[in-house]
């Protein structure tokens, strides 16, 4: 198998970008692969067509992109996160060079964008057509392509530069410090020695069993475990069922009471899944 990486594309997305500080970080080179959908990268890590692929998990904003979430909880997907990136998203509004901001009619972009700046459109453009897109870049893309002055798409600074767009308004998300958190994912563990690792995993407590959820929450506390997220999604069988992730600070391949904590975990529920032991990275 050869060292490609897939991520989120065309050129221009965040996650592109996560891809260049992941690459960085690591020292390496690689071909990098942009897809159309988290789904399709994820697919692609899953059915070992490439070795890496990078996808979001979660924003300050918005909180957990579930199209991730999702992927990575279903048994039929094997594959483990390995490593964590933090980017700053900074949205702009985009547009043609003639384009004039009174007379914007429609924006396009990624759900996960236009929900970060609501308060901006709700106030500037509230009238506009809302037009969805796979990602900011591809949202930036049909702008230029479809060459209307009255779209405008929600998108980064790199992305205008990419494909000749210019700024209409700068900085638009509800809130300043707007952080996306990425994954990278591998069909191999990582395997790290640091006691101070990130261990990802995900359950779902058994079946009408009063205080499940407390019991499996016990086995952390009861050895100081910190748990750093816990997150529920629906089961997406039976209405009112739910998964829930949870991030601890420990690793199961150096400290015996996490691996026990794991396996008390594992045994008290109907469904466990580890997502990913590694190094919790900015
Ligand atoms: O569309 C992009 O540019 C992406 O990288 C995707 C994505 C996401 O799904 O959260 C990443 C960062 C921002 O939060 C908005 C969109």
């Amino acid at each position: 198998m050869s060292e490609q990486i897939a991520y989120l594309g065309p050129k221009g997305t965040y996650c592109g970008q996560a891809v260049e500080k992941y690459l960085r970080r690591l020292g390496k080179k690689m071909e990098t692969v942009p897809l159309n959908t988290i789904t399709e990268v994820i697919h692609s890590v899953n059915t070992h067509k490439y070795k890496y692929g990078i996808v979001p998990l979660e924003n300050t904003i918005e909180g957990s992109v579930s199209a991730t979430l999702d992927k990575l909880a279903h048994k039929r997907n094997s594959l483990y996160i390995i490593s964590e990136i933090d980017i700053s998203v900074k949205h702009q509004l985009l547009a043609l060079p003639q384009a004039r901001l009174g007379e914007i009619k429609e924006i396009i972009s990624h759900t996960q964008a236009l929900e970060q700046c609501r308060d901006f459109l709700f106030r500037k453009l509230p009238n506009a057509k809302i037009l969805l897109a796979k990602s900011t870049a591809q949202a930036v893309l049909n702008v230029k392509e479809k060459k209307q002055p009255g779209r405008a798409a929600i998108g980064s600074r790199e992305a205008a530069r990419k494909y000749g767009l210019k700024i209409l308004v700068r900085d638009i998300a509800d809130y300043k410090d707007n952080v996306t958190r990425f994954v990278a994912l591998s069909k191999e563990k990582a395997i790290i020695q640091d006691k101070d690792a990130i261990t990802a995993f995900v359950f779902s407590c058994k079946k009408d069993k009063p205080g499940g959820l407390y019991e499996i929450l016990g086995f952390l506390a009861k050895d100081k475990i910190n748990m750093t997220k816990i997150e529920s999604r629906p089961s997406k069988v039976v209405m009112g069922d739910y998964i829930f992730f949870i991030d601890i600070v420990g690793n199961h391949y150096v400290q015996a009471k996490v691996a026990q904590a794991l396996r008390n975990i594992e045994k008290h529920s109907d469904y466990f899944k580890l997502l990913g032991v590694y190094q919790r990275k900015k």
